[in-house]
């Protein structure tokens, strides 16, 4: 691993994004809507150094494998730029594009899909070398394919040349498409959840080897994953993205241990310690993640975050603040409980209203005291009067139809910085993150990228 002092880059992302465009849904056509593009990638600066391993976490669908594709030019970038070893790879001479294509190799999670069923893992193993033009002749290539096929535990190799994927076991499958990355003798490896397809049993063994071939072929690895465990296993520098965004990086210790964003806290929050099949804590947060077309203005976190931020003039507490929020959310998403008011109960409507509209949907290990079958007492909650009154307000609009009177005093009595204004990325030592608490608290408030999107 390389330490700051030696830092020495080998890729370098620099305010990249990757857009999709969609063609438009026979529904959307008929409404007239425009397409709106997804925005896999967004505006994401990122350094891995030569001999380290960089980690991408994140859930499903946050932009990690579209990341990954980027970097092996599987994709070009919509905007931005990527230099492998000082040289923007848009912009290669065919003959250095060869090169790049040799030096730098992806591993993709199913082995079943990455490798040909109708070829010998000789034939799989060999091609690249053919293709890149290397070795001397049939003997010397066969030569080079037993050589990695020993180095992945494919050994004795002679036992596997001949035979093809379907009479492999995942495993054996998975160190194949290891051979055929790394026979050309690559500098860089993308590996997108390597081992997530293979049995729980045998995952640690192929991990094991990834490490050791890392030193024994001098690699600099970039592993993609939604294991955290495994992250934290493997990689020396982690990157944390939500919606195309990364939100947080540094040391995988730092991140882990001292998570400057309310996202990172809440994924690492839930991986159990030690035992892999202890209970696990669900994370602090509301909600499902938005629609990549339609990211959330802000901090694209902000409607999901536990800390979000009261306005400076709040007297209450945070927590009632995150509620009295998720209740305007809901309201403008027309998504409160309007119809199950029950007219013979002894609470008032706007009672009612606001009892279920200011729980939060939250794993039972995050809920408030108050709070229990889908209603919260609302003289529980730290909620100042103001705020009580417009709250109160609101819900009697909204129960007599008027959603934009409600709505109005809502937006106006419940503001906050998260979903105004998009936070910078800011250095703190080596770690950066993207949000507006670690804004205030950041030593080197140089801004890193700031989202010009927003
Ligand atoms: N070729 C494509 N065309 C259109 N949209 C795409 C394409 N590839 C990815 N997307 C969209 O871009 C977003 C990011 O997808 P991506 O696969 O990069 O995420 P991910 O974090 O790797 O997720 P997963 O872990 O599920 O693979 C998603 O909303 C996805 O639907």
């Amino acid at each position: 691993m390389a330490s700051e002092h030696d830092a020495d880059p080998l890729v370098e992302i620099e305010n990249v994004s990757k857009l999709f465009d969609l063609s438009q849904g026979v529904v959307d056509r008929l409404l007239g809507k425009e397409p709106q593009p997804v925005r896999a990638v967004q505006n994401v600066d990122l350094t891995i150094n030569r001999g380290d391993i960089m980690g991408i976490a994140g859930e499903s669908g946050c932009g990690k494998t579209t990341l990954g594709k980027l970097l092996v030019k599987l994709y070009d970038p919509t905007e931005g730029t990527i230099r492998f070893d000082g040289r923007d790879v848009t912009k290669l001479s065919r003959e250095d594009e060869r090169v790049f294509r040799q030096r730098v190799q992806m591993i993709f999670q199913d082995p079943f899909e990455s490798l040909n069923p109708r070829m010998t893992v000789f034939q799989s193993v060999v091609e690249p070398l053919k293709i890149n033009d290397i070795g001397d002749g049939y003997r010397d290539r066969k030569e080079q394919v037993v050589e990695v096929l020993n180095d992945v535990g494919l050994s004795p190799a002679e036992a596997y040349l001949n035979e093809f994927p379907k009479e492999l076991s995942g495993g054996e499958r998975q160190r194949v498409a290891i051979a055929r990355a790394l026979v050309v003798n690559p500098d860089f490896v993308v590996c997108d959840e390597p081992v997530s397809m293979l049995d729980v049993s045998i995952r640690a063994g192929v991990l094991n080897l990834m490490k050791e071939l890392q030193d024994e072929y001098g690699l600099t690895y970039l592993f993609i994953s939604h294991d955290l465990s495994l992250i934290r296993y493997m990689c020396d520098r982690t990157a944390i993205m939500y919606l195309g965004d990364i939100i947080e990086q540094g040391s995988t210790s730092d991140v882990v241990t001292k998570s400057k964003h309310p996202y990172t806290e809440a994924l690492f929050d839930a991986v159990p310690e030690i035992e892999p099949d202890a209970e696990r804590h669900r994370a602090n947060v509301t909600g499902e993640v938005p629609d990549p077309r339609n990211p959330p203005s802000g901090c694209r976190f902000h409607p999901r975050c536990a800390k979000i931020i009261p306005p400076e003039d709040w007297t209450g507490s945070q927590d009632a603040f995150r509620r009295a929020f998720q209740f305007k959310r809901r309201a403008a998403m027309d998504d409160l409980e309007v119809e199950e008011i029950d007219a013979n109960e002894q609470r008032s409507a706007v009672d009612q209203l606001l009892a279920s509209g200011l729980t939060l949907e939250l794993p039972e290990e995050h809920r408030h005291e108050a709070e229990s079958k889908g209603t919260v007492d609302v003289n529980a909650l730290d909620m100042p009067r103001r705020a009580e009154n417009a709250l109160r307000s609101a819900a009697r609009d909204l129960i007599e139809g008027n959603e934009e009177d409600a709505m109005e005093q809502l937006n106006r009595e419940f503001q906050t910085v998260c979903e105004q204004r998009h936070p910078e990325l800011r250095q703190s030592g080596d770690q950066i993150a993207a949000c507006h608490l670690f804004e205030s608290s950041a030593s080197n408030p140089e801004a890193v990228a700031p989202d010009a999107s927003d």
